[in-house]
């Protein structure tokens, strides 16, 4: 059966779904592995690293493309488009994809999907690209910086002018080159099931290697594995998937062990489960606002078979009296751009303009309005988004500060992609004033 299919049409089809402008490419990739779960592991990564790789370089493909097309990509047909975007990719990025076969597919591919009289087109300028070793020439660095990065990195240029905005030249640079850093898997162990050691010994049962993480004694960084959903430790409820800058979050919110903890937008429920491991008799209160998604959070506790988190669908921005002054730690791990987690996430880039940042951050000073009142007289509300935006973070967490009877503790932590070795990720810790 494997061999049957066709990765190529299977990517093909991928990037079709991903033109629609609400699709997510995780979730569509991650459904197409599910269909062709079946497919031998070098089937799946080429499927995964082409269409991941495609995506996120869709700017420098269409780039290289335009230069080598009469028809301006932005004219094509969206498969023929998506065809050349792909195939480029393979040329310039996959060594070990030889060029004939790069072509090759390409043309049956455009005859497959009905564009018979555009196979000699593809042909061409695929040829013509392979040819030239898919050079071509590049917006000059000084007299254009933004377009340079914005055609180098594959990041609007829109974005590219909000990054420089707000740090160093050299920093940018660093940030826009550590999405495209190979993605590391990090787990948080069950420890109310197992323990670490036990945890490696299981995983290394199903081929999966795990290396402890300094300063965090229950986290596993784990490689050669293929669907970790279909994993035995992963369906025992023995671990979930979390980066280091989640888990520092819970670090940040050192529970004790009787705390009552609300998660005010919780789903799928990462930073509820990993601080509720570390109580004993205290417990967590997960919130998420739609029924799918506190689906979501009742499905992962009930994989890991934790008694200590209940789940509740509200919506943050409106006060629920009964909770006020009820809570040691508030978590406000709220919605945002999610400019940190771009290198896992590339579509965001092609969703987000300044506009949505602006509204993103006053949603979130309207849920830290609400949500402040929960916290009990000396207790703490921790901030976090995923994201890389003065205006989300340092400006919010300032505005904060200013507007709410909280004093910061310690300073706020911005981690960066290319530099913290993490996803970007913000995090500020308030206490209540007694
Ligand atoms: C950054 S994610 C939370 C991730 C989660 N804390 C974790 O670690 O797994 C933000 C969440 O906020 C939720 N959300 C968005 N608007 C909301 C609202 N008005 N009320 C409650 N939750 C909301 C989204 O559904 C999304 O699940």
């Amino acid at each position: 059966m494997a061999d049957s299919v066709n990765e190529r049409e299977i990517v093909l089809d991928i990037l079709l779904e991903l033109n629609r402008p609400e699709a997510m490419s995780h979730l569509v990739i991650g459904a197409a592995l599910k269909k062709y779960q079946y497919l031998l592991k070098h089937q799946r990564s080429f499927i995964t690293r082409l269409a991941q790789g495609t995506l996120e370089r869709r700017i420098e493909l269409d780039y290289i493309i335009n230069q080598y097309s009469k028809t301006p990509v932005r004219k094509m047909k969206p498969l023929i488009r998506s065809l050349l975007e792909m195939s480029v990719y393979q040329l310039k990025y996959m060594d070990n994809v030889p060029v004939s076969a790069v072509c090759n597919e390409a043309v049956k591919l455009a005859g497959k999907r009905h564009f018979v009289n555009l196979k000699g087109f593809v042909n061409g300028v695929l040829r013509n690209i392979a040819r030239n070793d898919c050079t071509c020439e590049y917006p000059d660095q000084k007299k254009e910086p933004v377009k340079y990065l914005s055609v180098r990195y594959s990041m609007p240029e829109e974005l590219v002018a909000f990054f420089k905005k707000q740090a160093d030249d050299t920093t940018v640079e660093s940030i826009l080159a550590g999405f495209y850093k190979e993605k590391t898997t990090y787990i948080r162990c069950n420890t109310k099931k197992l323990t670490v050691e036990e945890l490696k010994a299981h995983l290394l049962s199903e081929n999966i290697q795990a290396e402890a993480v300094e300063g965090l004694p229950y986290a596993l960084k784990i490689t050669g594995y293929d669907y970790l959903l279909a994993c035995e430790s992963f369906q025992r409820g023995e671990f979930f998937v979390q980066d280091i800058s989640s888990m520092l979050a819970g670090e940040l919110a050192s529970p004790a062990p009787h705390d009552r903890i609300i998660d005010v937008c919780a789903a799928p429920g990462g930073k509820s489960m990993n601080v509720a491991l570390k109580l004993t008799d205290g417990s967590v209160e997960a919130r998420d606002l739609t029924p799918l998604k506190t689906q979501l959070i009742r499905e992962n506790i009930a994989r890991l078979g934790l008694d200590n988190i209940s789940v509740k669908e509200w919506d943050a921005r409106v006060s629920d009296t009964a909770s006020k002054e009820s809570a040691d730690i508030v978590l406000a791990d709220l919605p945002c751009s999610g400019l940190g987690i771009i290198g896992r996430k590339p579509d965001i880039k092609y969703h987000t303009d300044i506009e949505k940042i602006e509204q993103l951050a006053s949603l979130q000073r309207e849920i830290l309005t609400v949500v402040q009142e929960y916290v009990k007289p000396g207790g703490t509300l921790v901030y976090s988004t995923c994201t890389i935006s003065r205006p989300e973070n340092e400006e919010n967490a300032a505005w904060f500060e200013k507007n709410f009877p909280f004093i910061r503790e310690g300073s706020a932590k911005q981690l960066l992609p290319g530099i913290d070795g993490t996803d970007g990720f913000f995090m500020v810790k308030f206490r209540k004033k007694l």
